[in-house]
C-alpha cells in the first residue's frame, strides 16, 4: 500500500497583532495565550494530517506583521506551497492592508503566476463583538481579487481554524504542477501475509 506524502510550506502574513502567532499555536497545539509577545522574524512549526488520502507534513511559517520586521520576514517567503493573507474583523487598517501583503508576497516569493498562486484568506478574531470588518466585505474582496477562499476564524475559540489550513492544503494539492511533487512513500502493511518461503529476495 503506498499513501502519498509531501512536505507543505504555508506562511502566514499579516499586520502586527491580527493573530497569525495564535492561529498556528491553535492549530499545532490546539493552545491560546491571550498575552503572546510581537513575533521577530519568522518561526515555523509542523504538523502531520491527511487529506483526501494525502498524508502531508505542513510546514506551518508564522511571520512578524510589524513593519520594522519587513527585511527578516521577506527571505523567508521563497518556497511557499500557499500564503495564507490574514486580518482581524476588529481592525480595518488590516483588512486595507491584504493587497499590500499579497504585493509583498508576489515579489520576494518570486512565484512564476501570482495570479495562480493559491491564497486563502483569513478574517480572525470573529469572537470579538465590535467588528469593523463585515463578512460581506471580506468575501467581495475575495471575489474581486483572484476568487479566494475565506475563513472567519478565531484563535480563541477555535473557530475555523482547522479548516482553513485543510484547505490551504486541498488547495494546493489540487494545483496542477504541486501534485507531480507529492513523494510516494511506501509504508509497509502490517497485516500483508510473509510470501512463502522460497527464494529470500
Ligand atoms: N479575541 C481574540 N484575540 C485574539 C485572537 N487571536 C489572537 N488574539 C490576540 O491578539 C493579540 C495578538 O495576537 P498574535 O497572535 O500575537 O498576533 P500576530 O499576528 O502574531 O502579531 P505579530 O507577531 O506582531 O505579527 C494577542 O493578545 C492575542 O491573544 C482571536 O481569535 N480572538
Ligand atoms: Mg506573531
Amino acid at each position: 500500500m503506498t499513501t502519498k506524502s509531501s512536505l507543505l510550506k504555508v506562511i502566514l502574513l499579516g499586520d502586527g497583532g491580527v493573530g497569525k502567532s495564535s492561529l498556528m499555536n491553535r492549530y499545532v497545539s490546539n493552545k491560546f495565550d491571550s498575552h503572546l509577545f510581537h513575533t521577530i522574524g519568522v518561526e515555523f512549526l509542523n504538523k502531520e494530517l491527511e487529506v483526501d488520502g494525502h498524508t502531508v507534513t505542513l510546514q506551518i511559517w508564522d511571520t512578524a506583521g510589524q513593519e520594522r520586521f519587513r527585511s527578516l520576514r521577506t527571505p523567508f517567503y521563497r518556497g511557499s506551497d500557499c500564503c495564507l493573507l490574514t486580518f482581524s474583523v476588529d481592525d480595518n487598517q488590516s483588512f486595507l492592508n491584504l493587497n499590500n501583503w499579497k504585493k509583498e508576497f508576489a515579489y520576494y516569493a518570486d512565484v512564476r503566476d501570482p495570479e495562480k498562486f493559491p491564497f486563502v484568506v483569513l478574517g480572525n478574531k470573529v469572537d470579538v463583538t465590535d467588528r469593523q470588518v463585515s463578512m460581506e466585505e471580506a468575501q467581495r474582496w475575495c471575489q474581486e481579487n483572484g476568487g479566494y477562499p475565506y475563513f472567519e476564524t478565531s484563535a480563541k475559540d477555535a473557530t475555523n481554524v482547522s479548516a482553513a489550513f485543510e484547505e490551504a492544503v486541498r488547495r494546493v494539492l489540487s494545483s496542477e504542477d504541486r501534485a507531480e511533487h507529492l513523494l510516494p512513500t511506501d509504508t509497509v502493511d502490517l497485516c500483508r501475509k510473509p510470501r512463502a518461503s522460497g527464494s529470500c529476495c
